[in-house]
């Protein structure tokens, strides 16, 4: 991301002499980092998404940095005139992917949230869930910097919210930053590097959720080559690792993130080999998880 995303005393309100929704909020979004944004109803959360993916304007202060940005959005417009898969070839194409590319990423994403079947389903015609389906698709289908979600977890089946959840991991396991708003407290628990709060129009941290995280750990068993350094996209993510033998490996590692560390284990050139994968007891409770 080029350079980081940044608000410098912002504040937003609506209509000249509105209320102040925001003010004086200073944020930076750091690349491969998980935000969370908590806050009651009503608070300003979801304008602060809108400025972050730069879809609304600070009526003061700055927002600088200039990330390929993705957004779902509390609503989504379901009823374009496009099926699911053309609209996502679009979107994809838009993101700079070839047509071709763009068209089979389509079809992978809609596999992945379990919406295969209705790729040629024009999109007026989606139930409401197979609708936030591509809702999610269309922010993913361009590996963006910055992934911005208003409660995109709202309306998925549980195994499209796991899905999503696995996507969240990949995103900042790949060096991006994603920010979420969810009502649910449990959801990504424990992974988020940092929970701000959205309280009387300003931004306030709740607690250094700062690796090693707390919540579900995995603990993976991996053999790599003697003294060899783990690839980069496991390193990135894992909140131990310990060399027990020359060449093997324990890694801890947040549960919701096990599935990218073994595709990143298994993929790295040479592969590496998973001996073993097991659950392992959280240390402590996470300050900034609230229950
Ligand atoms: N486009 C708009 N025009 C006028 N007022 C708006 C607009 N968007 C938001 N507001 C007002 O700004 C305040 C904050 O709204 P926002 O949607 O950002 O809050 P939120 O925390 O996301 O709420 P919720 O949890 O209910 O989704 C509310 O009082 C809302 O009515």
């Amino acid at each position: 991301m080029q350079p980081e995303l940044r608000l410098t005393a912002v504040g937003r309100r609506y209509g000249i002499r509105g209320p102040w929704v925001l003010r004086g909020v200073d944020l930076a979004v750091a690349p491969g980092t998980l935000v969370r944004v908590e806050g009651a109803n009503g608070t300003g959360k979801s304008t602060l998404l809108r400025l972050l993916a730069r879809l609304d304007a600070p009526t003061e202060g700055r927002v600088t940095g200039r990330p390929r940005t993705a957004y779902v959005p509390e609503r989504f417009p379901s009823a374009l005139p496009f099926t699911a898969v053309g609209y996502l070839t679009h979107l994809g194409t838009v993101h700079g992917l070839s047509r071709a590319s763009a068209a089979r990423a389509a079809d992978t994403w809609l596999e992945r949230f379990g919406a295969g079947a209705y790729g040629g389903t024009p999109m007026e015609r989606l139930s409401k869930g197979s609708s936030q389906k591509v809702a999610v698709a269309q922010a993913l289908i361009g590996e963006p910097e910055l992934l911005v979600l208003d409660e995109a977890w709202t309306g998925l089946d549980a195994g499209a919210r796991d899905e999503l959840e696995r996507a969240v991991a990949e995103r900042t396991a790949a060096g991006g930053a994603v920010v979420f708003v969810d009502h649910d407290p449990r959801r990504l628990a424990g992974a988020p590097d940092v929970t701000y709060a959205v309280l009387d129009g300003g931004l306030e941290r709740c607690a250094d959720g700062v690796r090693p995280a707390a919540g579900p750990l995995t603990l993976v068993t991996a053999q790599g080559p003697p003294g060899g350094r783990l690839p980069a996209d496991a390193a990135r993510i894992v909140s131990s690792a310990e060399e027990t033998a020359p060449g093997t490996h324990r890694l801890t590692v947040r549960a919701s993130h096990s599935d990218v560390l073994l595709r990143a284990l298994l993929t790295a050139v040479p592969p590496w080999h998973v001996a073993g994968v097991e659950s392992a007891a959280a240390p402590h409770p996470d300050p900034g998880t609230r229950p």
